[in-house]
């Protein structure tokens, strides 16, 4: 892997270890993949304005994210079916990730069971921080269950993905005929447990019924803090503070759902703005590079996520893989701070984008 200077390097060796059907399913978009190129060109276009002769020294890039410690403001978003990637799966992800002491938001639709990754996550370190994504379902009974699953397995905040009323379109896997995990691969979190016992493994059940009322329903039945991921409106953004959410993630799936929606960094400064503070904005979609993270510092998020980058490195060194996509994130965050005056993700503003039209 010693070749492999950048986290786009990645890619070209993960295509060639996986079936292509599967490296479809993980690089793919909705449609035309218009917002898929969108979330990373839109980076590029953004130009920062560092400053000079700051002293800052070499910068420090611990951070906190809903009260839980993070090592960098870079964290995991959750991305399913990782036995597709690599045999170790999810519970070479939890241990990559809880060694690089960041955050992991465990996926619903993982091929491991979240006890068995927050295991995982323990046996290389004391304290691991582990969200949990989840797909609200139309059966309240198992939402719930679901949720108290997470919560026993010391999961410390969930995150609703609430952009997903229905699954996204993706030509690629339809071209395939791509629409079910291979024979003894399963969602182990839709398992029904049965005192114990292994039961029936349920379809995930995305709903065009769901509305604010669902989320103050799981509001109510949890004390976990809650975050809603896939906000690209500053109104829903508004909302969600009324509402009580705790967290916000700026997001378009990776331009898995509605093709053409806005690259996540075009989204930000409105929801930030919308929100004025009043809780966290987290950002994912397109972050390849270190000043892609400090982009969206300065446009007020408090950490971002990466997505496929982390399969990337699964699929190509499983555990090892992942950590070294992880190292190269961080290193790049710590050379672009240095180089932008900057001694901490907290010194980034809006400062370092130049003023004027944004897009
Ligand atoms: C293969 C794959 C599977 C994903 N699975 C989920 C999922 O199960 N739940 C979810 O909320 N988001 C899922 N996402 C979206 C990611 O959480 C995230 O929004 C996106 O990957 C960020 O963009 P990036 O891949 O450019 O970093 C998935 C993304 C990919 C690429
Ligand atoms: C099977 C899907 C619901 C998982 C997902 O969110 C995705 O692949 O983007």
């Amino acid at each position: 892997m010693d070749e492999l200077l950048t986290v786009a390097d990645f890619e070209a060796p993960a295509r060639a270890a996986l079936d292509p059907v599967h490296y479809d399913y993980f690089a793919g978009g909705a449609r035309d993949e218009i917002t898929l190129a969108a979330n990373e060109s839109a980076f590029a276009r953004i130009r920062l304005r560092p400053r000079i002769l700051r002293g800052r020294g070499t910068p420090e890039l611990a951070t906190a994210v809903l009260g839980a410690p993070a090592s960098m403001p870079i964290l995991v978003a959750p991305t399913a079916f990782h036995r597709l990637a690599h045999p170790d799966a999810e519970r070479a992800t939890a241990r990559a990730v809880a060694s690089a002491g960041t955050v992991l938001i465990a996926a619903m639709l993982s091929t491991v069971a979240i006890e068995d990754i927050a295991a995982e996550a323990r046996k290389v370190a004391v304290d691991p921080v582990l969200w949990f994504q989840l797909y609200l379902q139309r059966d309240l009974g198992f939402t719930e269950a679901v949720v108290r699953r997470a919560e026993s397995a010391g999961v410390r905040a969930l995150v609703v993905t609430a952009d997903s009323p229905a699954l996204g379109h993706h030509e690629r896997n339809d071209r395939h005929g791509f629409h079910d995990l291979p024979a003894g691969m399963r969602c182990e979190n839709l398992r029904e447990l049965r005192a114990g016992e292994p039961g029936h493994v349920r379809q995930v059940d995305l709903s065009p019924e769901l509305s604010w009322r669902h989320v103050e329903r799981l509001r109510s039945l949890t004390d976990l803090p809650i975050l809603l991921k896939g906000v690209l409106h500053p109104e829903d953004a508004r909302i969600a503070a009324d509402a009580g959410i705790d967290g916000i993630v700026v997001s378009n799936h990776g331009g898995r759902q509605l093709d053409t929606a806005m690259a996540s960094i075009e989204a930000l400064p409105d929801v930030v703005d919308a929100v004025a503070g009043r809780l966290p904005v987290l950002l994912d979609g397109g972050i390849r590079r270190g000043t892609d993270v400090v982009k969206a510092l300065a446009y007020g998020a408090a950490a971002v996520a990466v997505g496929r980058p982390v399969v990337w490195g699964l699929t190509v060194g499983g555990e090892a893989g992942v950590t070294r996509v992880l190292e190269i994130l961080r290193d790049e965050l710590a050379h672009t701070l240095m180089l932008c005056g900057c001694g901490s993700p907290a010194e980034v503003s809006r400062d370092l984008l130049p003023a004027g039209p944004r897009w």
